[in-house]
């Protein structure tokens, strides 16, 4: 593979400081569309700047909602549409954007238009299938423009029919949340049954929570049942903020983990509603020690100096994961991460990404359907070429390599742009 650019970063000596996250990318798009759903206006406060909320932004303006920034701010107010997009026909372009094409779908599908939705080749390489076999029992009217079960899909307007209806949660949560966001739009009874495990648990209790933000009651029956009363519509909370990304933070939370020093990251912490908060614990667990505040996380080494082995289902955290699978090239003993077969179907392989450059820098690495083991080498191998196979999150985790004491060259290192352009100015930074 060739590339325009890489980034070569020498060995960081240490860490310290703090980092101002930037907003969150699940809520930022879940916050956009229901502002959008909703009659009167929302102003949406601290919307994360990056290639995903970008394409959310555009496609809404494709589907006539007004949408006005602050001036130069990450304010944006948006004029609601009361649950009927004004253009009855779009051609939306949705990038790499899980959060914006798995709930555009769902809020398609039942808004009576002919839209056509489409993306970069890894999109369509990205399955949607269970989504739309659930949006069909509703009564979605939904072509498959090119492969069965995955994008680029032509909408057309749906005939309501059953109200009951079932969605896989094996594969990703994202079908569920697009499915309990949209809806409310058929004014009706619907009742969600979940087939299977349900992964990613922690991002429907984000939408749960942003729907009730949004005047919308949902009735959860433990993790198999959803029950939305018909009737309900999308009200605006008149404002509302967006935390910081508790996802990126978790490279600078490692880094302090690792790195001699103190980190501070702000805009999650304790009442942040985000399930990757967690992966602090995770942290904790190897033997960082974690100060919580209401809205900062701090992390700082072991006391005895170094992070040890873990064995864990990281199911619940699956993209901040990754991250853990870097730590523990800094970790004594060997680390198993298991349950994370989404991986797979993400920016790339993730779970055969992560081993092939995990092995560049000296780890010796079992890959399994759905687990990986990492054992550090003695000894970093200086100066390895870390393919990023376009995916933010193999660029953010591998820039700690650095700590490690050797330079490390990152390829194509603007890929962080899709939920983190300023990333390598922020660890910068905090590196001594
Ligand atoms: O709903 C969300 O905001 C997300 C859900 C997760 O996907 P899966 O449910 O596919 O694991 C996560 O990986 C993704 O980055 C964001
Ligand atoms: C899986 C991710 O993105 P998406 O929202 O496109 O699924 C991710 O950000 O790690």
């Amino acid at each position: 593979m060739s590339h325009l650019e890489h980034l070569d970063l020498a060995p960081i000596a240490g860490v310290n400081g703090s980092v101002v996250l930037p907003g969150s990318k699940s809520i930022s798009n879940r916050t956009l569309l229901l502002a959008a759903l909703c009659e009167g206006s929302t102003l949406v406060q601290g919307l994360l700047a990056s290639d995903d909320t970008q394409r959310m932004l555009e496609a809404l303006e494709a589907l006539g909602v007004k949408v006005e920034q602050q001036g130069d701010s990450r304010d944006f107010l948006v004029h609601g549409c009361a649950g009927s997009f004004p253009n009855k026909a779009a051609d939306l372009f949705l990038g790499n954007a899980g959060t914006a094409f798995r709930p555009l779908t769902a809020a398609l599908a039942l808004s009576g238009g002919e839209y056509h939705l489409h993306g970069v080749p890894r999109m369509h390489e990205r399955p949607i299938g269970d989504l739309v076999d659930a949006l069909v029992q509703a009564g979605a009217k939904i072509d498959y423009l090119a492969n069965p079960g995955f994008p680029p899909l032509q909408i057309h307007p749906a005939e309501l029919s059953s109200d009951r209806i079932a969605v896989k949660g094996n594969v990703s949560s994202q079908f569920l949340t697009g499915l309990l966001m949209a809806l409310p739009l058929t004014g009706r009874d619907m009742t969600i049954e979940v087939v299977g495990e349900l992964i990613s648990k922690p991002y429907i209790e984000i939408t749960l929570n942003l729907l009730a933000k949004f005047g919308i009651e949902v009735v959860r029956r433990e993790w198999k049942e959803f029950f939305i009363k018909g009737g309900q519509t999308y009200r605006s909370p008149g404002q509302i903020f967006v935390e910081g990304d508790a996802s990126s933070a978790s490279y600078f939370l490692a880094a302090g983990a690792i790195g001699g020093g103190t980190v501070r990251v702000e805009g999650v912490g304790r009442d942040a509603i985000q399930g990757d908060k967690r992966f602090a614990d995770t942290l904790a667990q190897m033997g960082a020690q974690i100060t919580w505040g209401d809205n900062f996380i701090e992390a700082a080494p072991p006391a005895d100096g170094q992070l040890k082995a873990i064995d864990v289902d990281l199911n619940h955290i699956p993209d901040a994961a990754m991250t853990i699978a870097v730590a523990a090239l800094f970790a004594r003993g060997t680390t198993t991460i298991r349950n994370i077969e989404s991986w797979r179907v993400k920016e790339t392989d993730r779970l055969s990404a992560m081993a092939t450059e995990l092995r560049k820098v000296g780890a010796t690495v079992e890959e399994g359907q759905d687990y990986i083991v990492v054992t550090p080498p003695a000894q970093l191998i200086a100066n390895a070429a870390i393919e990023t196979y376009d995916d933010h999150r193999m660029a953010m985790c591998f820039s700690l390599v650095a700590l490690g004491g050797v330079t490390v060259r990152i390829l194509d290192p603007k890929c962080t742009a899709k939920t983190f352009p300023t990333y390598f100015e922020e660890l910068a930074r905090i590196s001594n």
